[in-house]
């Protein structure tokens, strides 16, 4: 039976390896004939600063210059988190599965502004330790929640690959579905203690410098979680060069699925839009397995988590908005959608210097 499993987890790394081997760097060639339509576009250059940005970008992304982003979905990864237990968060984790219901009723946070940015829901039960109908998958749901950190790892290597190896194959489904840009978001009661221990790892820093109060924290809860973090890691000795090594110890389902999403994004060339601190945390763990990852991902919000803006820098990407919002569920991904929108309609629409009858001119 041992053997069947380790046979089981080889197997699946030998997958995920196989897939890492596809992915290649995003096309310079498309990246400057887009640069090259923009400077066309009559319009003082480089005015839509970020938004042209991102076109150029995506252009990259898609390997042409030439393209729409007219299906829009949003991935939310559904978990929970057995370090609940330690007193850590400030609702207990039923929570997770009943706003993981709502997604399917209209009645979360990030079904309007979803609604409002043309953008269609996709909620995934990937380890909620309740079954929710409407939302529940078997081919999606790894495990019903992860351990208590603090008293073992989180997951089993295998779990962790196969959240992965979840996450790459929904974006791979998105695709062929028509979808020609997806978003990241989460649901998991918990998973601000996974994500800070995960990025204290990972950055190398200090727990108190990348942890926050998540959801709600009174000032006490929030050292207990800072002290439940440092026990785990000084428990487990994550490797810190080896993110299945530090996803498996102190990270969680969700953390695993969309570190495999924004994986997806590079493999198939769809631009994956990341959220905020949870997001950010498993954008991370994907550019460290493969570094061309990077140019696959765009940026949204800046969480008001400690470690948001740390992981961004990490990550090399400066965000479009800087609303302290911390609220998760994908809210931040789908707010940047209709400004990307905005620059792709100029970019495509916009009559050039010649048409408007001004002479192009360069910036000095
Ligand atoms: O995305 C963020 O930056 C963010 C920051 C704080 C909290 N959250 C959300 O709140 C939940 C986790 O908070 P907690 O306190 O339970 O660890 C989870 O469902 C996240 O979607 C999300
Ligand atoms: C109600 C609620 C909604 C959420 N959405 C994302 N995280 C959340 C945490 C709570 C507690």
């Amino acid at each position: 039976m041992k053997d069947g499993r380790i046979r089981e987890t080889d197997r699946k790394k030998a997958c995920l390896e196989a897939l890492l081997s596809q992915i290649v760097p995003v096309d310079e060639v498309s990246k400057e004939a887009a640069r090259k339509r923009w400077r066309t576009v009559g319009k003082p250059l480089f005015s839509l600063g970020k938004l042209e940005q991102a076109v150029i970008d995506i252009a990259g992304i898609k390997r042409t210059a030439e393209y729409t982003l007219k299906k829009k979905g949003l991935l939310i990864f559904c978990a929970d988190n057995g370090v609940v237990k330690e007193g850590v968060t400030q609702t207990g984790q039923e929570v997770t599965a009943i706003v993981a219901e709502n997604f399917t009723r209209r009645a979360a946070s990030v079904c309007m502004m979803a609604e409002r940015a043309g953008v269609d829901l996709f909620p995934i039960d990937i380890g909620m330790v309740r079954d929710v109908e409407a939302v529940t998958k078997k081919e999606y749901k790894v495990a019903y929640g992860t351990r208590d950190l603090l008293e073992e790892t989180a997951m089993t290597e295998a779990q962790t690959l196969k959240a992965i190896l979840t996450g790459i194959r929904l974006v791979k489904e998105k695709k062929e579905e028509g979808y020609e840009i997806l978003a990241t978001g989460e649901m998991g009661i918990g998973n601000t203690t996974t994500s800070s221990a995960v990025a204290c790892v990972l950055l190398g820093e200090d727990v108190e410098a990348v942890t926050g109060k998540g959801a709600g924290l009174s000032s006490a809860g929030l050292e207990r979680k800072i002290e439940v973090i440092r026990r785990a890691i000084e428990k487990h000795r994550p490797n810190r060069e080896n993110v299945l090594d530090v996803l498996s110890k102190v990270g969680g389902l969700d953390l695993a699925g969309l570190t495999g999403a924004f994986l997806g994004g590079a493999i198939y060339h769809i631009p994956v839009v990341l959220d905020g601190f949870i997001s950010a945390a498993a954008a991370l763990c994907a550019v460290r397995l493969s570094p061309s990852v990077a140019g696959y991902i765009l940026p949204s919000h800046v969480s008001k988590e400690p470690g948001g803006r740390k992981l961004l820098d990490a990550l090399q990407l400066e965000p479009f908005l800087t609303c302290d919002m911390c609220l998760g569920e994908g809210s931040g991904a789908v707010a940047v959608m209709p400004l990307i929108d905005m620059g792709l309609s100029v970019y495509r629409e916009m009559s050039t210097f010649e048409e408007i009858h001004v002479e192009a001119y360069e910036v000095l």
